[in-house]
């Protein structure tokens, strides 16, 4: 079996393919090839007396962790070796646990509109060539999705995809815990609920805003990447938070969670959703001159179970052995039992002050406007999540914070910019704390009321917004807990050195 073209070829030959190592995990697919297809494209095959042959689709890597689909045609004038060949490899396809049957949901309205097209042109081919079968839904409003999760037979499927942007995979990932633990007899409402993991993986189809999730879990916002890491079966535990307010729960983050200056834009930016992605930049400029602090305390738990810090200089990497080790912790914790409550019982820290950010990220929060993220080495599956607080400062030294999100500079090497790994977290306002009683009469009263002992001060008495995962809470006082790896995705993490990896594992060139 060569693949040299059908007219070099003779009984017997046997040539190696260019330099080319495919692991089998990375095979698309094998399909015997459709020669009358390759004779009317090339007069020359039409010499040959009846040749025989099969394609092999893979992964091929390019450059900044870009993947595409790629193909090799094998030669053969033996229609029997051809076919021994084909089944072969083939039976190791199915020794890979890859999904066969796959919930679709697609939102036409995010990011650039472009989900449907997106989809439908550069997705579902290649799902089709995999053999991957696919029930799809066009979402006709939001929490459209949500709600169909609750609904649907979930174990007909092998994994649920999301074509959109973060808020579009928030939708699904809500759906997807919200039934689980609905299946399982747990109250979402207690902020103590041990939560049941969920294994059914999700795949995101980046067709969004921001992306940020996508970004940070493979390295680069690509359709056509983020379906290949579906097809081939990849997974990527991740860590989410769960966010309470009086013991109601409120939603579910695995990105950024922030109040005042990112809460701040998403507030502004919703009513520009029809300048699509640009309105996080009319907004950002507008926030950002507008320059509001606010004032509040924080209660956290620091992160005591994980190695990491996050002034490391590594980040989180495919197979990181942080995010390994706290999968190993996690497996001994669901042993026994008891440790839930000695939790509780660790210490508690307060931090007071007037913040112009406060951020929570369970993950980088890469994404193309800013490539190493909110917090460069936060890891996406340690159970922790990196507090950044960004205390009052000018409006110069906040534009210096900000473009560092930008460049290799470190930007937590500030004096107004203090960073933590925790497992939880508390925050109330200061107008929470002095008012208890009617929140909503004194937010209306103050609104666009700045701090009376100092009129030149930014800080807002007014409270800003929480932006969780790009969708807005309706409460500024919450509590927070990480539960690790409470779920997966079709990813892998960002990986070190592709040819490095692609180098281990078995290889087609071995089989030869
Ligand atoms: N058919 C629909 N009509 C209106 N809204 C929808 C529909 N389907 C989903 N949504 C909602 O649209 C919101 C935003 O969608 P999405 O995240 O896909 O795009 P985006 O906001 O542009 O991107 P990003 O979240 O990456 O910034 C989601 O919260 C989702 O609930
Ligand atoms: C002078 C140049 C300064 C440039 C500074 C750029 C800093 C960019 C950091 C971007 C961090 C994104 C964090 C991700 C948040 C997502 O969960 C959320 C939903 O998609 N997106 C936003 O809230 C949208 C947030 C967009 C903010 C601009
Ligand atoms: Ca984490």
């Amino acid at each position: 079996v060569t693949n040299q073209p059908a007219h070099e070829l003779d009984r017997g030959s046997c040539v190696h393919i260019e330099n080319c190592f495919v692991p089998t995990s990375e095979i698309i697919a094998v399909e015997e090839t459709d020669l009358n297809k390759k004779q009317r494209n090339s007069g020359k095959w039409q010499k040959m007396a009846k040749p025989h042959a099969f394609t092999v689709y893979y992964v091929k890597k390019a450059r900044n962790h870009r993947w595409r689909c790629s193909d090799v045609t094998f030669w053969c004038v033996d229609e029997q070796l051809c076919n021994q060949w084909i089944q072969a490899l083939k039976e190791l396809l199915e020794l890979q646990t890859r999904p066969k049957h796959l919930l679709v949901y697609i939102n036409p309205y995010g990011g650039k509109r472009q989900g449907k097209r997106i989809y439908e042109q550069k997705v579902a081919p290649l799902f089709s060539l995999a053999s991957i079968s696919t029930d799809v839904f066009v979402t006709e409003r939001a929490n459209h999705a949500k709600d169909n999760l609750f609904e649907v037979n979930i174990n007909k499927y092998d994994g649920v995809v999301c074509v959109g942007g973060d808020g579009m995979f928030s939708e699904v990932m809500h759906g997807l815990i919200g039934r689980m633990q609905k299946d399982s007899g747990i109250d979402q409402n207690n902020p103590k609920a041990p939560l049941v993991q969920c294994n059914i993986r999700i795949g995101i189809i980046p067709a969004g805003s921001t992306d940020c999730i996508c970004y940070s879990t493979v390295g680069i916002s690509d359709p056509v990447t983020s379906a290949l890491h579906i097809i081939i079966g990849d997974s990527q535990p991740l860590d989410v938070s769960s966010v309470h307010h009086n013991n109601t729960f409120l939603k579910y983050t695995v990105s950024l969670l922030g109040y005042g200056f990112y809460g701040d834009v998403l507030k502004d930016s919703e009513k520009k959703r029809w300048m699509g992605p640009m309105r996080y930049d009319y907004s950002g400029f507008k926030t950002f001159l507008s320059h509001h602090c606010y004032e509040g305390t924080i209660y956290f738990q620091p992160a005591k179970h994980t190695q990491g810090s996050p002034r490391d200089k590594d980040s989180c990497r495919t197979g990181c052995h942080i995010c390994r080790q706290s999968e190993q912790q996690l497996a001994e914790e669901h042993k026994k039992c008891g440790l839930k409550h000695e939790e509780d019982e660790e210490e508690w820290k307060v931090i007071k002050g007037k913040f112009l950010a406060i951020n929570a990220v369970n993950m980088s929060c890469a994404c193309p406007r800013s490539p190493k993220g909110l917090s460069p080495a936060a890891h996406l599956a340690d159970g922790s999540s990196d507090l950044i607080l960004v205390r009052k400062c000018s409006r110069f030294d906040f534009l210096r914070y900000l473009i560092r999100h930008t460049n290799q500079d470190d930007q937590f090497d500030f004096s107004f910019v203090d960073v933590y790994r925790v497992k939880s977290f508390q925050f109330t306002s200061k107008l929470l704390e002095d008012n208890e009683s009617d929140v909503t009469d004194i937010g209306k009263k103050h609104f666009g009321q700045f701090c009376r002992d100092h009129p030149a001060c930014c800080c807002s008495i007014a409270n800003s917004t929480w932006n969780c995962d790009g969708e807005t809470l309706n409460s500024s006082a919450i509590e927070v807990r990480v539960h690790c790896q409470l779920m997966k995705l079709f990813a892998r993490g960002i990986e070190e050195n592709c040819k490095e990896a692609a180098s281990n594992q078995s290889t087609v060139e071995q089989l030869l």
